[in-house]
């Protein structure tokens, strides 16, 4: 590969940091699910936390549709993140009635820091400085983990405990891996198109993502 071929610079991301890629996708937490040991006090630590995280990550996601329709040649972006929209629609629904059945005081929740420096990176993520390539390439990186990390529970040889299944079918079903699909099609499109700096701090803000998600994997298991 030539160094300057943009063509899925997503996927040449993802060998390029192949390890800490893994290391979200793969975290002890997840292989733990899959394979049934999974310490239900870890479980519910990342249902409270993860409620506070996509309530932060709704607002970052309406903030990438309105850059979509500003800055995208292409309308249909706007339809795939509004689809992101209305699944997170249901996912803070499915929150709270996961809380409830495990017994989890959403509103008595505190916040860790792992948690809230997430959230505050979101959120400068936000600003209107920071342009659509480096908004949608963060929002596919943030939720191709999840899909990846679910998907993996639900192969083949897994032991996921049944009262957890659904929560692995939340983000491992096929669905959510088109649409996972999708915004990585427009990542590509638009870092095929960015300027060298776009590109770089779209790579940075990669990483950060990367890093982000394995500590948040390491607070539910209590490790920070
Ligand atoms: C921490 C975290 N990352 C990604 C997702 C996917 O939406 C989520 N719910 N939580």
């Amino acid at each position: 590969m030539e160094a300057n071929d943009r063509t899925e610079m997503t996927v040449t991301w993802l060998k390029k940091h192949r390890l800490i890629y893994v290391g979200a996708t793969r975290h002890p937490f997840i292989l733990s699910i899959r394979d049934g040991s999974v310490d239900i006090s870890a479980f519910k630590r990342w249902l409270g936390q993860d409620y506070i995280f996509v309530r932060a990550f709704v607002p970052f996601a309406a903030s990438v549709l309105l850059k979509a329709w500003k800055e995208s040649d292409d309308s249909c972006d706007v339809d795939v993140i509004l689809g992101g929209i209305a699944a997170l629609n249901d996912e803070v629904e499915w929150f709270k009635k996961e809380a409830t059945k495990w017994s989890v005081a959403l509103n008595s929740v505190v916040s860790q820091k792992v948690n809230l420096d997430y959230c505050r990176f979101l959120e400068s993520l936000m600003s209107p400085d920071v342009d659509y390539t480096q908004a949608i390439t963060a929002f596919w990186a943030i939720e191709t983990v999840y899909q990846e990390s679910f998907a993996h529970c639900l192969e083949d040889g897994s032991k996921i405990p049944d009262e957890l299944k659904e929560t692995c079918q939340r983000w491992g079903n096929a669905s959510f891996g088109q649409y996972c699909h999708a915004l990585q099609s427009i990542a590509d499109r638009q870092l095929k198109k960015a300027s060298d700096d776009v590109l770089a701090k779209a790579e940075v803000n990669l990483l950060r993502v990367l890093e982000s998600e394995v500590e948040f994997w390491n607070m539910s298991r209590g490790e920070v």
